[in-house]
């Protein structure tokens, strides 16, 4: 179905500048793994990115949520069983939250399989006087502290590509396999209930979508219907040399598809409009992704739909916003409004993490969860005022025990954040809060379409 990757096409983003790509030694060495991933088999298949742009169109037209989560950082030594089966579980356990409460589809999207490559603020890092290139994920270079390490290797693309592809083995196992079949609700809580009240909560939750279940089984629903989900896999598109050798033209459309990924996006240090990243992924044909930040104004959002979704295809593309909290209520009503006034019909996500990172006072980066939780709240606020769909949510997570966001039910203090600080960039919300966050979330889409203002219901008067 997919042909051989053509060069020439696909090369066109070589002319602008490309922010945030590595300095690698050895050009040649580089080279010589670009060559040889461009003969590797696709990790994705055309027609999957194409189901996917049908599910966000859906989400477009108001009719379903998107769920978008996992790792800031993936990490090639986390490609365990394990690992990947605690991160699907806690999505799909918020999925199972977000479905029952919205009743609308929610689309599943992991930033997974193949979400190994960081921008960063800064090219160097200075520890104890001395100084080394900053760690980019690890498809560029180690995160110890050495100076062997943190020199950028073009023999981790090789790795990152073998990585992405146990993890999405593991994934379509789980997810075809019955693990992610709707009566396997409980098990998916089994190590988690008797030690919360989140796990309880969402046990009574469990319950509840075990009744719906039996009874529409009565009804004679045929229950194979609930023995697998969909689940898409997403990273950003940051190395344009690696995402490049992983395009490849689709024989049946003669379209160019990024076969790395599902859905790719653009982050918002990389998302200048004369820059190579908007002009690789204007190339290909997958669902496309760009982050929004409170900077950004109403006339770069509609050149970014000129650039990335000219015919105006519902799905094609996803505006995922990290205002801030204490921004997006006064910066996202002019882009929505703006965006929507145009007649573009974008998927809107709310990125809450990366607009709320501080330093503690212990030196670790960390997010409050009462931050992340009023960003939602306002980017709530702002669709339900302009009557547009508040699409759904983007998180850094994991489905591990960690101590590296503050606050949430189980009340993580500075003083925990020692204890299991984890991970190898951006600070995660644990299992329990990411439970937490979607109770909240789905109240939050339930009241969406509550009027601001109700208007005192005229008294029937007898004639
Ligand atoms: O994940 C996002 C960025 O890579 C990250 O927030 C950058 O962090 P830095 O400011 O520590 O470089
Ligand atoms: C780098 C990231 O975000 P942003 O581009 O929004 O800063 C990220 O999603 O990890
Ligand atoms: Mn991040």
């Amino acid at each position: 179905m997919l042909a051989d990757h053509t060069v020439t096409a696909l090369d066109s983003w070589r002319r602008l500048p490309a922010d945030q790509q590595p300095a690698w030694p050895d050009t040649d060495a580089l080279n010589g793994v670009v060559a040889e991933l461009s003969s590797y088999p696709p990790l994705v298949f055309a027609g999957e990115c194409d189901l996917l742009r049908e599910r966000l169109a859906r989400v477009a037209r108001g009719e379903a949520f998107v769920l978008q989560g996992g790792d800031c950082a993936e990490t090639l030594d986390a490609v365990g069983a394990e690992e990947v089966r605690d991160k699907i579980k806690t999505l799909l356990q918020m999925s199972a939250v977000l479905t029952y409460a919205t009743s609308v589809p929610v689309v599943k999207i992991g930033r997974i399989a193949g979400q190994y490559a960081k921008p960063r603020s800064r090219n160097t890092e200075i520890r104890d006087g001395v100084e080394l290139p900053v760690y980019r994920g690890d498809s560029v270079n180690g995160l110890e502290f050495t100076p062997e390490a943190r020199t950028p290797d073009p023999e981790r693309l090789k790795r990152v590509y073998h990585a992405s592809a146990a993890t999405l083995n593991l994934i379509r196992a789980f997810i075809t396999g019955g693990y992610a079949d709707l009566r396997q609700v409980h098990e998916w809580n089994r190590d988690f209930v008797a030690s919360s009240p989140i796990g309880e909560r969402y046990e009574d939750l469990a319950r509840a979508i075990d009744d719906a279940l039996t009874f529409l089984a009565a009804c004679g629903a045929d229950p194979r219907e609930f023995h697998s989900a969909e689940f898409f896999s997403s990273h950003e598109a940051l190395l344009l040399d690696y995402e490049t050798a992983l395009t490849r033209t689709d024989s049946r459309t003669n379209r160019a598809y990024d076969v790395s990924a599902h859905m790719i996006w653009i982050g918002e240090r990389t998302r200048r409009l004369d820059g190579a990243h908007v002009e690789f992924a204007s190339t290909v044909r997958n669902p496309i992704g760009v982050k929004l930040g409170p900077t950004t104004t109403a006339d770069e959002a509609l050149a970014l739909i000129d650039r990335l979704d000219p015919e105006r295809e519902p799905g094609r593309l996803t505006f995922i916003t990290r205002m801030g909290r204490d921004k997006v209520r006064d910066v996202l009503p002019e882009l929505v409004a703006k965006v929507t006034g145009s007649g573009a019909q974008v998927v809107w996500l709310c990125d809450p993490m990366h607009g709320n990172t501080f330093e503690a006072s212990s030196g670790h980066k960390t997010r409050h969860f009462d931050d992340v939780l009023d960003e939602v709240r306002g980017f709530f606020e702002v669709h339900r005022a302009l009557a547009t769909h508040p699409g759904g949510i983007h998180i850094e997570l994991t489905g591990d025990d960690v101590t590296e966001c503050v606050g949430g039910g189980d009340r993580i203090g500075v003083g925990d954040l020692h204890q299991r600080y984890q991970t190898a960039c951006d600070p995660r919300l644990n299992r329990y809060q990411s439970l937490d966050l979607a109770f909240q979330v789905a109240e939050l889409y339930r009241a969406r379409a509550t009027p601001l203002r109700r208007e005192p219901a005229p008294i029937a008067t007898a004639a």
